[in-house]
């Protein structure tokens, strides 16, 4: 797992530091590794380092101060660094002496457009962790001349750093490089952030537990399950699935096809796309109806079964089975327009729910907002389950406050059925017993591997997404192995 901790506590936890480091050098740790990053940036994109132009956007804090050292640092490698200081008498004073004693250019404001539009990487340390609101109009104005590579100190300035919302004018940057501790805004605004990189500057034993966890890969094989000599069919979690409807038999499909190659064992569909589904998975043991479906020891309900009177009886029923329950798509409007179909369920069963925004707004009576990681907590609060909040960052919230972000590669996944596919491989993590919530976490990871798979560059669908799970179970599998 990846920690990730909110800005308040890396702040508690460089404080500490602070206290037992001498003065100025947790700043120069941070620095020099962002000279290094800064140095491979120019080499990669101009083919070589010196006489290279740098440009540094300097704010009135010590993410401005991260930046000037590391200009400073810079011109050691005969880098042309100049400095445009946005708040000139509040810019760090030791890190603008260094830049100056280095030979490095400081601009002013009004000049720096033009040094913007001839340099060769830009360095953003307009602001880090203490960043309030969109980002003023002076530092905004700048963002507009920018062409070249651009590296963000600590985190792209114009991202809110605890919740990766943007509203405004912000960086997009090509790579970050942080200090210390993962903060959420890179998890969840990888595409402002770019590739990020983190700079061990000896905060790890003062940070505690992280508010907030990334699987690794080696935790998605870990957890994904294999059978062993002793398994049958049976023994590895029978995955029961109602989806679809005479009219819309392809949820059925996708939520059946995405258990079938989730996991080896059984799976059994119950609805009135049987045949479809039979049609399309042999393998699939399909009936009409969850009340003669058979024993499984988790279901998936929701994709395409209507939010009538019908969809309540088999959300009900399934509801009411004692084992693991993934509600998805039309289960979750059900459950928000009559919550008393949850009276069903045995509070010590696990349930997943797994919206998308609107779903989340009639769940919880409003948008998930700019904080998604705070709202998937309180849905999971309230309806004391797992909440998979679905978007470009899909966040996993568990009532007892764990929450964990899968970062996407990509927006492939944005494609109609995807979601299906997901819910199918979540029914089938749950099914073979795994924590519900690191189901669900690991069932978006490979789902969205699955996306750039079968993307690879160009647009794809749900049966490309489908049918590139098992390339990305095998990929996690061998990546971790
Ligand atoms: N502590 C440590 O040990 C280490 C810390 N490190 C580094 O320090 C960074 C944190 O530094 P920090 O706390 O000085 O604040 P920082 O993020 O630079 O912002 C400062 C000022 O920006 C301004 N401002 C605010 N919002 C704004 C907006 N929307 N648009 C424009 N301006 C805005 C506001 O100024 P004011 O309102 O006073 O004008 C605020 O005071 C951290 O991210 C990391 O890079 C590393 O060196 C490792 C060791
Ligand atoms: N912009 C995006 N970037 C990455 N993933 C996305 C994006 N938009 C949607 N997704 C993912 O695609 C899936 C869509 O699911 P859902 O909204 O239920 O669609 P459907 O009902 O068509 O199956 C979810 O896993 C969601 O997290
Ligand atoms: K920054």
């Amino acid at each position: 797992m990846q920690g990730i901790w909110t800005t308040e506590r890396i702040r508690a936890a460089e404080d500490r530091l602070l206290a037992v480091t001498p003065d100025g050098e947790l700043m120069r740790r941070a620095a020099f590794g962002l000279a290094v990053h800064a140095a491979e940036m120019l080499a990669e994109h101009t083919g070589s380092v010196s006489g290279r132009r740098v440009t540094l956007l300097v704010g009135s804090g010590n993410n401005g101060g991260d930046a000037l050292w590391a200009g400073a640092f810079l011109r050691r490698r005969n880098v042309a660094v100049s400095a445009i200081l946005l708040k000139p008498e509040r810019a760090h004073a030791p890190g603008l002496a260094a830049l100056k004693r280095s030979g490095g250019k400081i601009v002013s404001l009004e000049d720096g457009p033009q040094w913007i539009r001839r340099t060769d990487l830009v360095i953003d340390g307009i602001v880090g962790i203490s960043a309030r609101g969109p980002l003023r109009a002076d530092a905004a104005a700048l963002l507009e001349h920018v062409s070249s590579p651009v590296l963000a100190v600590d985190l792209p300035s114009g991202v809110d750093p605890d919740t990766g919302a943007v509203d405004g004018p912000a960086v997009v940057a090509d790579r970050t490089v942080t200090f210390g501790a993962l903060k959420p805004v890179h998890a969840l605004a990888p595409a402002f952030c770019g590739e990020v990189y983190l700079v061990d500057i000896g905060l790890r034993p003062e940070l505690g537990e992280p508010d907030l966890q990334r699987l690794d890969t080696a935790d998605v094989a870990a957890a994904w399950p294999v059978p062993g000599p002793d398994d049958d069919k049976y023994s590895q979690g029978v995955v029961g699935v109602a989806a679809g409807s005479a009219t819309y038999p392809g949820a059925a499909v996708l939520a059946a096809g995405a258990a079938v190659r989730a996991t080896s064992g059984l799976v059994r569909y119950a609805g009135h796309a049987a045949d479809v589904v039979r049609g399309h998975w042999p393998e699939v043991i399909a009936t009409g109806s969850v009340t003669d479906a058979g024993r499984v020891q988790a279901w998936v309900v929701g994709p395409g079964i209507g939010t009538g009177h019908e969809g309540r009886d088999v959300l009900r029923f399934v509801l009411g089975r004692g084992v693991p329950v993934c509600a998805d798509a039309d289960a979750t409007t059900i459950i928000a327009r009559s919550p008393d179909v949850l009276d069903a369920r045995d509070p010590d069963t696990p349930l997943v729910l797994t919206p998308h925004a609107g779903e989340f707004e009639r769940l919880m009576g409003s948008p998930p907002g700019a904080d998604r990681v705070a709202a998937a907590r309180s849905a999971a609060r309230k309806y004391d389950a797992v909440v998979l909040l679905k978007g470009h960052c899909t966040v996993v919230a568990a009532p007892d406050g764990r929450a964990l972000v899968n970062t996407p590669r990509g927006s492939w996944l944005a494609t109609a059925g995807s979601g299906d596919v997901l819910s199918g491989l979540v029914g089938a993590l749950l099914a073979s017993g795994l924590d519900p919530w690191l189901a669900a976490g690991a069932a978006a990871h490979v789902h969205s591997i699955a996306g750039s798979l079968a993307a690879d560059g160009a647009p794809t669908s749900a049966s490309g997404i489908l049918g590139a799970v098992p390339d990305a179970i095998r990929s996690v599998r061998s990546l971790a192995s």
